[in-house]
């Protein structure tokens, strides 16, 4: 699973055949030489000259609520990764969500996601707010993330939930539960009912004295097939070798194929053991006896769901990491599985660990530096063994900390 050959396959060699693209390349792509290839490309300040550390072009989106907050830690740990490893780094921060809506009235502006789409990484904290709920959905700063994801062509969303020794006593389900889980959920991303088609069949329609809502929920063969084999090979990597497809296909057709496009994938992974859930069991499953899953392939709505769920496996949404990827066509987007905690934004109490852990799996997974991922989980363990805890994970006889306070101890971690 850790093998720079595995990250590598995964965040730029999956082939998958007839994925539409809705970019414009030749107008975004200024530079010439693409981002996967730019990772591998060594830079020469002349003749005989010693090789010139790569520049990572980085698009931050910091984006509304704790967003700022916690892309601010996300900051000081690249900084400390640049002067440590000897990495240089352009971070360039765009607009996206509610504060791209308050400055130029898009939820997603173009230049935001071309800056993406030429980056060699996008870090994204989290969009959205009470402020613009009552906007028409194409103004919603949820739709400029969707938009997002869909324009890079993120179609599966890795998020990782595994049990943190330390953390035992911040989950609300029993230690005997939670203790050695280790889930790996793989959302499919840029389908399912998110992207009703055909585009426009979504709606709050006025008819006969009352109003109806309507969402269509469509998977084709190709959506299913690229993001199975994303699972197949993210579970083959790891050691219990068990995959289990999640769906509904005992009522939706789109579920029916779903499991059948998965049951076929699984002869080209002998290897792996393959089961099905209908998603209400295992939504259950995962509360009652979260050790039996290893890894899980679902849809985009249920892999949201779930992956909100999984997270009481650690104790708090603040502490899941993800990863967007695509087939290496446009850089992934590593974004925190949380959204913009309103309740608590502007008040230095978010929990930026899910941000860090995030720039942790770009460098795993898009920038080929395992070394650098191991640095900072390793700084993030030994801020917990310290004793460390924002609100959300708070325990007795702990010492509470705000965001900025996690964040300087993080820093403080990784040079240790
Ligand atoms: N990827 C994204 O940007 C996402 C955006 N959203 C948007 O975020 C807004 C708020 O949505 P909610 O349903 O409240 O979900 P949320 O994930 O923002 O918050 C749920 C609960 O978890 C807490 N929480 C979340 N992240 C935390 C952190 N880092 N540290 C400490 N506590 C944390 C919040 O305080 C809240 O009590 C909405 O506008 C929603 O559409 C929701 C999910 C994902
Ligand atoms: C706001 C949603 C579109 C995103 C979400 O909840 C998620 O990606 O987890
Ligand atoms: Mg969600």
């Amino acid at each position: 699973m850790d093998s720079p050959a595995f990250h590598h396959a995964l965040s730029c060699a999956f082939v998958v055949a007839g994925a539409p693209s809705r970019l414009d390349r030749s107008r975004w792509r200024h530079r010439p030489v693409r981002s996967v290839c730019r990772r591998v490309r060594m830079q020469f300040d002349g003749a005989g000259a010693r090789p010139a550390p790569l520049i990572h072009h980085l698009a931050l989106l910091p984006g509304d609520g704790i967003g700022p907050e916690i892309m601010a830690v996300a900051r000081q740990v690249l900084d400390h990764v640049s002067r440590r490893f000897d990495l240089r780094f352009k971070l360039e921060e765009h607009l996206v969500g509610g504060a791209a809506l308050d400055a130029l009235n898009e939820p997603l502006p173009e230049e935001t996601l071309a800056a993406c789409a030429r980056s060699d990484g996008v870090l994204l904290a989290c969009i959205g707010g009470p402020k613009w709920d009552n906007l028409p959905r194409e103004k919603r700063p949820e739709s400029g993330l969707l938009a997002l994801r869909k324009g890079l062509e993120a179609f599966a969303n890795l998020r990782p939930a595994k049990s943190i020794p330390q953390l035992i006593d911040a989950s609300p389900l029993k230690p005997d539960v939670v203790r050695d889980a280790d889930v790996m959920v793989v959302r499919e991303l840029t389908g399912d009912v998110y992207f009703g088609e055909p585009r426009g069949l979504h709606y709050i329609f006025q008819g006969n004295g009352e109003r109806e809502g309507l969402n269509t929920m469509i998977y084709t063969e190709t959506e299913v097939f690229r993001v199975a084999r994303v699972a197949f090979e993210v579970a083959r990597k790891r050691q219990r070798k068990r995959l289990c497809s999640v769906d509904k296909a005992n009522v939706l057709e789109s579920s029916q194929l779903w499991r059948e496009c998965v049951t076929k994938m699984a002869t080209t992974y002998p290897d792996v053991e393959l089961s099905h859930l209908y998603v209400d069991n295992a939504a259950m499953q995962l509360v009652r006896a979260p050790r039996q899953f290893d890894t899980i392939v679902t849809g985009n709505l249920f892999g949201d769901i779930l992956s909100d769920e999984a997270s009481m496996l650690v104790g708090s949404l603040g502490m899941l990491p993800s990863a967007s990827l695509g087939d290496g066509t446009y850089p992934g987007v590593f974004e925190p599985v949380h959204g913009s905690a309103p309740d608590i934004a502007g008040q230095d109490k978010a929990n930026p660990l899910a941000m860090v852990l995030s720039v942790a799996m770009l460098f795993r997974y898009q920038l080929n530096r395992s070394d650098v991922a191991d640095t900072i989980d390793a700084a993030v363990n030994r801020v917990l063994d310290a004793g460390y805890r924002t609100a959300d994970i708070m325990s007795g006889g702990m010492r509470l900390v705000g965001c900025r306070e996690m964040g300087d101890a993080v820093e403080r971690a990784m040079s240790e």
